[in-house]
């Protein structure tokens, strides 16, 4: 799949990497000492903030978590700076994951309030020393050194090589997750929250992990930090800090793990030059931020998506059998509960009982019973405002039902949470196209796999067997969908470089990619011409041929309504006011009145 060359540039930096030391004075040695631990902590804030699009100004929180976990444990009880780098990680790991839980659900700004908060409480706490354990504003002083066995770091040389070494496997690691389903998840929820939750991504969770991860990463860059210093305290870990960290992905470029270490380079080069004027680096910074935001808004090492070999001739071999490509299918797990009543759920995949959905004091869906039969096409209509899409976000699990259920295959799923749904066999596009932009268009696509793919951090860094097999297994399922929708030769082009048409097409390629039993619409012809919107009825039709699904769509254009559907809803002020075969809907006189208006 992926080319494999040598990288000469990449062979050249860590060729200069190994000889640098052997040239260079102990300054110089211990400046580059301290670039290797912010291009850890530059790394493990890129994972929250680049990679995920979370907004964490009080990173320096679980840098001192790491150094005065490492300061206490090794002054208080002895035990080797060593073994306390990995129970730093944990540490940081789960201060992170007890105070981001309650808080994950924020965005945005509020989200880097919050962070800031979470940075001066830990700062605060550190020099008020509540527990006596943190030696107040003096800090913690005689940390020993790491070693290994006999073999002390306690020369500059080593500590360089201590760091860089630590960072290079750490490298490989991120390398490893970002070309993975957790990275690609990730980079889904940074583009767009509703859309990657839609797509089967538990949102909630990989946010948590993001902040986990970060965390620790955090955490062993303090531990190295407090055995070079042998002190700890609290000056360190400033919402300055914090903001420095902010820089050095910014700077570098959200989500580009090269990019982090040329922050980290940048932060702690430039001043050493020049010292005559450090004291203004905070000016420097800030301007060069704004500057950078302003030429280069992707940062100065922006990350390019990896491009990956679609040649025609490759893709000869992907089967055309659809049922061939559910070599993984895991049966979703579901605790939803089964109604005895089968009668209504035999018929039909998709009932809503007395659904009732309202915005305050606006009730936008009252009492609506709909059915949607098992391998038909059923379309919502009605004019704007009638509550069409208000439907749709109650039956994906976007919105919870002031009252009424929901039943999919007979089981009530009113209340589950989006990622549930999608697993459960249902897939939507949206009215307002809501495709990741900044990522490929095969990426786009197995978003809709990542929910039936089961590797997770420790199998996607080993690059397991299965690991690699269930990659595979997604991007060919992928490609397959690319071509079916006919996008197969811009797979590695960006979402957002798409004709609206074609974005239309790769959305729908994302949902079917899930292979839904039923599948929601949200006017897909909007924005099409008559040719393309031709197509697309084909397409539609072909596909309840082909495979075992269900159509749920809203669309305005009553050509594709009539031309298509097997049943028509039809729908005016929350209500449903009519639905029948399309023939009788199309003269229906309560339609025509919702649309016209009535005849004085
Ligand atoms: N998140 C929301 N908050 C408040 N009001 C909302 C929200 N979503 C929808 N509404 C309101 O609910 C009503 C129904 O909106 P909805 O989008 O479901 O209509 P629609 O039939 O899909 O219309 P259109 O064809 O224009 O998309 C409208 O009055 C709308 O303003």
């Amino acid at each position: 799949m992926r080319r494999k060359k040598l990288n000469l540039p990449l062979l050249l930096v860590i060729v200069f990497f190994c000889v640098y030391p052997f040239f260079s004075n102990f300054y110089w040695i211990d400046v580059a000492f301290f670039f290797g631990v912010y291009a850890l902590l530059g790394l493990s804030l890129n994972i929250v903030l680049g990679e995920t699009g979370l907004f964490d100004l009080g990173h320096a929180a679980f840098y001192a978590i790491g150094a005065y976990v490492t300061a206490i444990l090794n002054t208080s009880f002895g035990i080797p700076v060593i073994w306390l780098l990995p129970v730093s990680a944990l540490a940081a790991g789960l201060f992170a994951y007890i105070v981001t839980s309650p808080i994950i659900h924020l965005r945005g700004d509020y989200l880097c309030v919050v962070t800031i908060g979470i940075g001066e409480i830990v700062r605060l706490a550190l020099i008020n020393n509540p527990f006596k354990l943190t030696g107040g504003p003096n800090g913690i002083t005689g940390i020993m050194r790491p070693s290994f066995g006999l073999f002390a770091i306690d020369t500059s040389i080593r500590f360089y090589f201590y760091v860089w070494g630590i960072l290079a496997i750490f490298i490989i690691c991120l390398i490893r997750l970002q070309r993975s389903r957790i990275g690609r998840a990730w980079n889904y929820l940074r583009e767009d929250e509703i859309a990657a939750e839609m797509s089967g991504v538990d949102v909630r969770r990989f946010k948590l992990l993001a902040f986990v991860l970060g965390a620790a990463l955090a955490g062993v860059a303090g531990n190295i930090y407090a055995s070079k210093l042998m002190i700890v305290s609290p000056d360190t870990f400033t919402f300055l800090e914090s903001s420095l960290l902010f820089c050095i992905v910014m700077l570098g470029g959200l989500g580009s793990i090269p990019g982090s270490v040329l922050g980290a380079g940048i932060i702690t080069i430039f001043p050493e030059i020049f010292r005559v004027v450090a004291n203004y680096r905070m000016l420097f910074f800030g301007g060069a931020l704004v500057i950078t935001m302003i030429f280069r808004p992707g940062g100065i090492w922006p990350r390019k998506r990896e491009v990956i070999a679609l040649q025609a001739d490759e893709a000869s071999d992907v089967k055309e059998d659809i049922k061939a490509l559910k070599i993984i299918d895991p049966m979703p797990t579901s605790n939803v509960a089964t109604n005895e009543d089968t009668s209504i759920f035999e018929r039909h995949i998709l009932v809503t009982d007395k659904l009732t959905m309202a915005f305050g004091g606006l009730v936008a869906v009252k009492d609506l019973d709909l059915v949607v039969g098992h391998g038909k096409i059923t379309s919502i209509i009605g004019p704007n405002g009638a509550g069409k899409t208000t439907v749709f976000n109650v039956v994906t699990g976007i919105y919870k039902p002031v009252s009424g259920k929901v039943y999919f295959e007979g089981k009530d799923i009113t209340g589950l949470k989006p990622h549930q749904i999608t697993s459960l066999g249902i897939a939507r596009t949206f009215q307002n196209i809501r495709l990741f932009p900044n990522l490929t268009c095969i990426e786009n696509v197995m978003a809709g796999l990542h929910y039936k793919m089961k590797s997770y951090v420790v199998s996607s860094i080993l690059r397991t067997d299965s690991q690699k097999t269930e990659e595979k297994w997604a991007f060919d399922t992928a490609r397959y969908w690319l071509m079916k929708v006919g996008l197969g030769n811009v797979g590695n082009e960006l979402a957002k470089n798409l004709p609206y048409g074609k974005q239309k097409m790769l959305e729908l390629a994302r949902a079917l990619s899930s292979m839904p039993r039923l599948l929601i619409l949200d006017e897909p012809s909007s924005g099409l011409n008559d040719r393309e919107t031709e197509d697309l009825m084909i397409f539609l039709e072909n596909i309840l041929d082909e495979l075992d699904i269900s159509i749920l769509l809203i669309e305005h254009d009553m050509n594709l309504v009539m031309g298509i559907s097997h049943w028509v809803v039809a729908m005016d002020m929350g209500m449903k006011i009519a639905e029948g075969k399309p023939s009788d809907i199309y003269n229906h006189p309560r339609v025509i009145e919702a649309y016209l208006g009535r005849e004085e």
